[in-house]
């Protein structure tokens, strides 16, 4: 299907005032630490990136997009741009993209990344028709880099000064190079940051159109408190409009930027309406899973009466309802569990066996059956309790801290099992 590309009002000014984006705010985590970026204020009324007054999960994300989209019919781009990044949350980013995609086949996807981390995902990204992605690139020298960033987390280290700024800079011009390859739009922004990287914008621009960037957007910093940059002032006006011109000699400018927060909506530069906000408020309190075919809760037990049987060894697991009355679970049927060993294919024939369940409660399970389940939409809660308390709190919504398990296995090793090995 050709995607109405002209539509997105960020990448096109004719269309800014007469089509919306909407920021759906599913990535809160971030791999980098930006100096001038504070995420921690939490308000209503503050216009600056970052900011966002609720966390969605993506099933969340999709009803609310459904809401906006009723409020506001012109919104052509649905957007993930925070509140931190995208790709360090990679899982809520690309599940949020490919629901959004089967349910609105004609909307415009846009992300916005740091790009540490976007690469691996890039080829799913063209797949799902993400036409739109913006990358940050401050800086194209380590040295210039080095002032920006704080640290930067890759492959689960901690890096810091130049080392930071390296790792950051190469993964970021081959996710740019990627992105061309794959026809994809790219834009880049780059944020003028007065004595740190204003003499160097131009050395960006230049590095970044010989890779193929369609359009840059430099966009001047916005001065926050809390940041290793808090004291120093935004630039003025006048050495804007003056970087944008000479930017202008290697690649089109993006000029009626509006520092969006990662949950605008509407048409850019007009704030978020109070009607919009409070369906996103709505959308944060329902339950995490709102897959509507994903109905009952299914438990692994020995006996029927107590949730104490590990993932990987289940035989069967029981499917429960809630009574119509409302007042209890009730037991619904009970399923044969795929047979043990498999590796991740065990997993794939949980997830079928149980396509119509919201929620797996076990005594004990790994990480990566309840990552492999958890990206089909059933959560997988470890814990351990009468299955009646639980499963019925489950339903309703109630605190279950008090059965969760804390720790993945018991004692050292599969110590509570038959040993067939752990889930
Ligand atoms: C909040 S980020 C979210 C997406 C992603 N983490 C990134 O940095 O590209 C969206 C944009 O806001 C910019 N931004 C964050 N804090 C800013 C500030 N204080 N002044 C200007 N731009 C800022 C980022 O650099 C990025 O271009
Ligand atoms: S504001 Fe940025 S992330 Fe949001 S839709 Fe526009 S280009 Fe995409
Ligand atoms: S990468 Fe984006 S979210 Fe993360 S610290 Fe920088 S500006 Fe903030």
């Amino acid at each position: 299907m050709k995607l109405p590309l002209e539509k997105h009002p960020c990448f096109n000014d004719n269309s800014r005032h007469q089509f919306g984006r909407i920021h759906l705010p599913v990535a809160p985590k971030c791999n980098i630490q930006c100096n001038f970026c504070n995420r921690k204020f939490d308000c209503l009324n503050e216009n600056r990136p970052g900011v966002t007054s609720k966390v969605l999960s993506p099933e969340q994300a999709v009803h609310y997009l459904g809401n906006a989209l009723e409020i506001s019919p012109n919104i052509a781009v649905v957007g993930i741009a925070g509140p931190g990044d995208p790709f360090a949350n990679p899982d809520e980013t690309m599940k949020t993209l490919r629901l959004v995609r089967e349910k609105y086949p004609e909307m415009l996807l846009c992300v916005a990344t740091n790009g540490l981390n976007v690469l691996p995902y890039i080829d799913e990204l063209a797949e799902l028709q993400v036409s739109h992605v913006t990358i940050t690139i401050n800086a194209v020298s380590p040295k210039v880099g080095a002032e920006v960033y704080a640290w930067v987390r890759h492959q689960k280290r901690v890096l810091r000064d130049e080392q930071a700024a390296e790792t950051l800079l190469e993964n970021q011009l081959a996710a740019l190079k990627k992105l061309k390859e794959k026809g994809i739009t790219a834009k880049v922004n780059t944020i003028i940051i007065p004595g740190i990287n204003d003499h160097h914008v131009l050395e960006v621009a230049k590095t970044v159109s010989e890779l193929g960037a369609d359009i840059l957007n430099t966009l001047p910093y916005y001065q926050n408190e809390g940041t290793v940059f808090e004291n120093i002032p935004e630039p003025h006006p006048e050495l804007v409009k003056h970087i944008q011109e000479e930017a202008a000699k290697f690649l089109p400018q993006m000029k009626h930027c509006a520092r969006c927060r990662a949950d605008a909506v509407g048409v850019i530069g007009e704030e978020n309406s109070r009607q919009m906000m409070v369906k996103l408020e709505e959308a944060a309190k329902m339950s995490v899973n709102l897959d509507e075919n994903r109905k009952y809760v299914a438990v692994a037990s020995m006996e029927g009466v107590l949730i104490n049987q590990h993932l990987g060894e289940a035989d069967r697991f029981l499917i429960y309802d809630m009574k119509a009355d409302g007042s209890s679970c009730k037991l619904i049927g009970s399923r044969p569990a795929p047979p043990p060993g498999g590796g991740n294919k065990r997993w794939d024939a949980v997830g079928e066996v149980l396509f119509d369940c919201k929620a797996l409660l076990v005594s004990s399970a790994g990480d990566t059956p309840k990552n492999a389940l958890g990206a089909k939409g059933m959560q997988v809660l470890v814990m351990e309790g009468v299955i009646d308390e639980a499963v019925t709190g489950f339903f309703k919504g109630k605190d279950l801290r008090h059965l969760m398990r804390t720790t993945k296995m018991r004692g050292t090793g599969c110590s509570g099992g038959a040993g067939v090995g752990c889930g």
